[in-house]
């Protein structure tokens, strides 16, 4: 049986990057420090490589002149020749394939010539790792049903909140959050649906940078493919030609009906001329979706890679959030001081638009083991959080 050579999207290094910094944390090679070393490419011009070395754990990024990173680091655009060397410096560093642990990070090292999960097919696609949201509980321990209260309580709590326009909070001019909005019915759909297509052609990966530098969650694209990188759409993913999963119909019409609802909401409550603007409607040509473990995490960011009509028209981004709750920051500027914070819990719907469709936003931390029991109990969900956000280009 041939063997074929493992080749990764992005290198993992062969050692522990510790051995890629000094004793100040400091990068080694190419005279790269912690701050300054990786920029988002301007659009023009999607073939620079950057690379992110530092600030891997960092939650705060360096706010002066810096572009937006969703690893949560700093990002400089001043360094373009910096960052090309860079990148070839990495790709003389040996990739190895990688695993995830139970946590949804890359831990398994196997060597070059074991025929793993990470190979080619025989038409030279790429796999990768697959990242099973609901992966099947293997344990000899008989699992024990939340008790009954617990679950009526959650479904009490469910059904008030989703009482229509029961619990939708205006959060500013163009953004609106939908407090407990998707049913538990359609959140178990939801997770099911992702799950099916999270282990499939084109699901789920841990993105990264050419740096080796790792977003701290999943992802996954429908629709069409969305570069952490590049910052570019594209119909395939271009590590393994994969072409995303289409947006199933029944997503369509939850961003539809949800829409509709929110735009009555304003219409009948916003308080001021800005405010009460409503949403155009949608039909979404691309879906995010992100999985978060308990250490999770996203750097402030604005979404706005989709095409300048529609972000002109101020086109609404509509956010599902599914399972553990999570902190969620928005604002005018980068600057996380600055930001309002509330909170995402499971089946609230948030949508940004208009005025808002530029927002900074970003996901500083998941609230551990918050995801309502029945869910996790109808779905194996492992500990985490699920979100998808429906963009039209
Ligand atoms: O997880 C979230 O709530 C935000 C996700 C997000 O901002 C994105 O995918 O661009
Ligand atoms: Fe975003």
């Amino acid at each position: 049986m041939e063997i074929k050579p493992v080749r990764l999207s992005y290198p993992s290094y062969t050692s522990s990057d510790r051995d890629f910094f000094d004793s100040s944390n400091n990068l080694k090679m190419s005279g790269y420090n912690r701050q300054g070393n990786r920029s988002a490419p301007a659009k023009s011009d999607n073939r620079i490589k950057h690379t992110n070395v530092g600030s891997r754990s960092d939650w705060k990024p360096n706010l002066a002149k810096n572009d937006a990173c969703l690893d949560g680091s700093s990002c400089s655009q001043n360094n373009k020749s910096s960052v090309t060397d860079a990148a070839s410096d990495v790709k003389n560093i040996k990739p190895i394939p990688i695993s995830f642990d139970d946590d949804g990070n890359s831990k398994k090292v196997k060597q070059l010539g074991d025929k793993s999960e990470t190979d080619g097919d025989d038409n030279g696609r790429l796999n990768h790792p697959v990242f099973d949201i609901c992966p099947k509980k293997v344990s000899s321990v008989i699992k024990l049903k939340a008790p009954l209260h617990v679950l009526n309580k959650e479904k009490r709590n469910q059904s008030k909140q989703s009482m229509k326009g029961q619990n939708i909070i205006i959060l500013g001019p163009g953004m609106v959050l939908m407090k407990g909005y998707i049913s538990s019915v359609d959140q178990i759909s939801i997770v099911k649906t992702c799950r099916e297509l999270g282990i499939s052609d084109g699901g789920f990966y841990q993105p990264g940078y050419s740096g080796g530098t790792k977003l701290h969650l999943q992802m996954m694209c429908l629709g069409q493919n969305w570069d952490p990188e590049t910052r570019t759409y594209s119909e395939l993913r271009e590590f393994d030609k994969s072409k995303p999963p289409v947006i199933p119909e029944k997503f369509h019409e939850m961003v539809k009906k949800a829409i509709v609802d929110s735009n009555e909401f304003i219409r009948g409550n916003a308080v001021s001329s800005d405010e009460r603007k409503v949403f155009p409607s949608i039909s979404p040509d691309i879906c995010i979706v992100n999985f978060y473990t308990k250490s999770g995490r996203l750097g402030l960011h604005q979404d706005k890679d989709e095409s300048d009509a529609s972000l002109k028209k101020g086109l609404p981004v509509v956010s599902f959030s599914i399972g553990d709750s999570a902190e969620f920051l928005y604002g005018e500027t980068r600057s996380i001081d600055e930001a309002d914070k509330v909170t995402l819990e499971s089946g609230d719907v948030l949508i940004f638009g208009g005025k808002s469709r530029l927002i900074y936003h970003g996901v500083p931390s998941i609230v551990p083991d918050s995801a309502p029991t029945s869910l996790m109990e109808a779905t194996d969900m492992r500990a985490g959080r699920l979100n998808l956000t429906f963009r039209m280009y």
